[in-house]
């Protein structure tokens, strides 16, 4: 969806802290109803672009206006209508888990009714309905992140800012995440979230910028992304010797394009198996192929020549 009204402009965005450059002039649209990411590796800018959106740091230069307000002067009044969780959790371990939720809901001035009905509500949303009345301290790292997405959710927000939202799960915990995020997407609510996996980015954002040195090299929806940058198919090709190099001249005629890593080389192609056959009919013997589908991963490796995750 992609016809909502923008919630989030951003034009020529800049983050400085001393002289170094974290976010180096960033255009953003984000509309209502729609999931956008921010993808890049470690330090590409995503933490600090969000911050600023979040109204919990300003920004050293260009124009950003989030729901029509400016964050520096209306930060309160931005920060009511946003729904925040932060890439570390910051619960109260003191608090139980329903409390964590009540007592978040009173900065909002929610009636302390309205939060316990509220509280229930979105307990069962994030399942751990059955774990109101524990204390924090003992749940799992798929649960705490659970917690936090049900507590952003506590004042009823616009927009939702998710600040790297599965980092440190396991898998299994991590499409609990995704499927909870993907009921709210379906709901309508407006999600912002920054990643590293480009699965995640592939799974939840209808639209995302590919950030990297604080910078955006690319925008569209992942799909569009794929189909520009990397080609259907990709056969992975690892050979057993020290270097790579020597044979991916070779495989030069194969494919659209070849990136040779450290480890294995890529070829991108329409079809994977007919492309297989081609490197046996070459009369070359990789030690493992395996023919995937193109993917965020390879759109990174094209605009940047480095992969997401070193
Ligand atoms: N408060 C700060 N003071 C100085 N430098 C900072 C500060 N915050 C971030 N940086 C630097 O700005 C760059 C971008 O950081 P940022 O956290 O925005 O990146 P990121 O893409 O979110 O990566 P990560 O996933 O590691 O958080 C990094 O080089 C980081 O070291």
């Amino acid at each position: 969806m992609t016809t909502g009204r923008p919630l989030i402009q951003a034009q020529g965005l800049v983050k400085r802290f001393g002289d170094f450059t974290a976010v180096d002039g960033i255009d953003v649209e984000v509309r209502a109803g729609e999931a956008f990411g921010f993808l890049g590796p470690n330090g590409a800018g995503k933490s600090s672009t969000m911050r600023m959106i979040g109204c919990t740091s300003p920004p050293s230069g260009g124009e950003l206006r989030i729901l029509g307000m400016d964050p520096v002067r209306d930060g309160p009044a931005i920060r009511a209508r946003l729904g925040v969780c932060p890439q570390l959790d910051n619960l109260d371990p003191e608090l139980t888990v329903r409390e964590n939720l009540t007592t978040y809901a009173r900065y909002f001035g929610i009636p302390r009714r309205v939060a316990r009905a509220r509280a229930t509500e979105l307990l069962d949303f994030v399942q751990l309905g059955d774990r109101a009345d524990s204390k924090v301290e003992p749940l799992s790292g798929g649960m705490k992140r659970r917690l936090t997405i049900a507590r952003a959710l506590v004042n009823e927000p616009d927009i939702v800012l998710l600040d790297e939202p599965t980092t440190g799960l396991d898998p299994q915990a991590r499409h609990l995440v995704w499927e909870r995020l993907f009921r709210l997407k379906q709901q309508g609510v407006t999600l912002v979230l920054t990643t590293h996996y480009m699965d995640e980015a592939e799974q939840l954002c209808d639209r995302l910028v590919v950030m990297d040195g604080g910078r955006i090299v690319a925008e569209g929806s992942p799909r569009a992304l794929i189909e520009r940058h990397a080609t259907r198919e990709v056969v992975e090709l690892r050979f057993a010797a020290e270097s790579q190099e020597a044979f991916a001249g070779k495989l030069d005629a194969l494919g659209e394009r070849v990136e040779v890593l450290p480890d294995r080389i890529l070829v991108y192609v329409p079809d994977g198996d007919a492309a297989v056959a081609e490197v046996a009919a070459l009369g070359l013997h990789p030690a493992n192929v395996l023919v995937r589908r193109g993917s965020l991963e390879d759109v990174f490796l094209h605009l940047t020549g480095r992969t997401l995750v070193d």
